[in-house]
């Protein structure tokens, strides 16, 4: 396998700052260095550049909804690029706002694909349904074919195609959900492994119960949303939206173990750790290595050990 590693420094899909420090932070950790001792080919595309955009956009709704628009425009167009070269994209985050553009330009390369959303919150508001208007919080639906009925039209998401179906769309880790969010789930089907299923089933059942039900109709690409707050904060606290009672490290591994080894994995987000939500260096050094372990398990890493192919006994 090999790796596209795209840095989205972009932090309007919410309102706290620092998140946009994230992609140098996670490469200064040492992501790439590692990915390619464990024998994983890698190109760093960089960062995606912004537009600074003011929020000029009439107040109402949905907030930063320019900033965002052209962000993940921008963010749709990389990931295609990514993919044409035919890597698995790396998006490195930035809010969560951010799958829209990643997931648009993954199914615009590969078409149909199913996404598995690992996450505290279900990220699903619609504008209209949002209680906060921050996007980060709504990404989903901008994606989902049959909620389209229900979205208003916004002149700065005006280029998205819906690309995601409603039963190709897996949720682990959820435990803090509004109401029209709940709504929305249960109205379109959509497959959750909230945290209570988590502990009533394990993390194996769990993750085998996923991909057996994206596979059931054919195996196709798989687009996993890592939002770092899915773990608990006890191990990454460096997020804006902390949730208690998280998945551990090990469950949170295990995951992107479990997806990686299915070779089915195309594009992974690893979202939302902000550095300055860290009240401790260490509480910072912890959320960033966390995130850097995930990335790595994605691509392989197994706690077992490893070796390259080629390694013989001297
Ligand atoms: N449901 C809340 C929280 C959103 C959380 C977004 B996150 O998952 O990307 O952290 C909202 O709509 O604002
Ligand atoms: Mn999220
Ligand atoms: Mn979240």
């Amino acid at each position: 396998t090999s790796a596209g590693v795209i840095g989205a420094p972009f932090s309007r899909g919410q309102p706290r700052g620092g998140v946009e420090r994230a992609p140098d932070l996670i490469r200064a950790a040492g992501l790439l260095t590692r990915l390619r001792e464990q024998g994983c080919a890698v190109k760093d595309y960089g960062n995606v550049v912004f537009e600074d955009l003011e929020d000029d956009e009439p107040p109402g709704l949905v907030k930063r909804v320019r900033a965002v628009g052209s962000a993940t425009r921008r963010l749709s167009e990389a990931v295609q690029a990514v993919k044409r070269d035919g890597h698995t994209t790396v998006m490195l985050g930035g809010d969560h706002s951010l799958a829209i553009g990643s997931i648009h330009g993954h199914a615009a390369a590969v078409g149909h694909l199913s996404v598995v959303w690992v996450d505290a919150h279900a990220d699903i508001n619609t504008p209209l349904s949002s209680y906060t208007g921050n996007i980060h919080g709504q990404s989903m639906s901008y994606l989902l074919h049959e909620l389209q009925p229900k979205m208003p039209a916004l002149p700065s998401f005006s280029w998205i195609r819906p690309c995601v179906w409603a039963r190709d769309l897996v949720y682990v880790g959820l435990r803090d959900v509004d109401p029209a969010e709940h709504y929305i789930l249960k109205l379109l089907g959509v497959k959750v492994f909230s945290m209570r299923e988590v502990d009533q089933l394990g993390v194996a059942r769990v993750m085998e119960e996923t991909c057996d039900y994206l596979t059931a109709r054919g195996k196709k690409p798989i687009h996993l949303s890592y939002d770092i707050d899915a773990i608990d904060p006890s191990v990454t606290p460096a997020t804006g939206t902390p949730v208690a009672g998280g998945l551990s490290y090990r469950e949170g591994v295990y995951i992107a173990e479990h997806l990686g080894q299915t070779g089915l994995l195309s594009a992974v987000d690893l979202v939302e750790v902000n550095p300055l939500r860290g009240q401790t260096e260490e509480a910072v050094q912890s959320t960033v290595s966390t995130a850097v372990d995930l990335l790595l398990a994605c691509f392989g890493r197994r706690r077992g050990g490893n070796h390259p192919p080629e390694y013989r006994l001297p």
